[in-house]
């Protein structure tokens, strides 16, 4: 039987989209097996709901935050991150428009990091390289404007 790949969205929330140096991590509170692990804020697109639509309504109940997107962080192979063995995950870099990040939902702790911090935390698995690739970004200090 085939499964069905279920669709994330995250934002690489950053300081800055014309010079990031610091990205918003989240510590996730639930479910068990994932608390403590850190990730972007985001969750699943829901059925006829469009891709930044659904980011936008994640980070407004998860944060309480409004964003404006930047670039997409397009991942090595087509632009989707395979993060688990059935979930794939887009991102795009945002900046904070509205609303100070608080873990309303989902997360216990909120940190910006540096790019030279961002191995400090115990990210989830599929995003390791996703935040490699972050850390490439916020060490070279290109724009990551829309
Ligand atoms: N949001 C988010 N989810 C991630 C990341 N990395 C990663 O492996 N995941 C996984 C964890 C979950 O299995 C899944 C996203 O589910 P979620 O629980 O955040 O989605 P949601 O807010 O829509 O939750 P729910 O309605 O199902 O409760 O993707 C990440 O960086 N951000």
């Amino acid at each position: 039987m085939q499964t069905r790949t279920v669709d994330v969205v995250a934002a690489a929330i950053v300081d800055h989209l014309d010079r990031p140096t610091r990205l918003l991590a989240a510590r996730r509170s639930a479910p068990a097996a994932l608390a403590g692990r850190w990730e972007l804020p985001g969750g699943k697109v829901e059925p006829g709901e469009e891709r930044h639509a659904a980011l936008h309504r994640e980070l407004a109940e998860e944060l309480g935050v409004t964003v404006a997107l930047g670039a997409e962080l397009i991942a090595p192979e087509g632009a989707a991150w395979p993060i688990t063995a059935t979930h794939r995950m887009r991102v795009w870099f945002a900046s904070l428009v509205d609303g100070t990040p608080a873990p309303l939902e989902d997360h216990d702790e909120l940190r910006w990091l540096a790019a030279d911090e961002l191995d400090d935390v115990p990210w989830l698995d599929g995003d390791v390289p996703i935040v490699a690739a972050l850390a490439r970004h916020l060490a070279g200090g290109r724009a990551v404007t829309g």
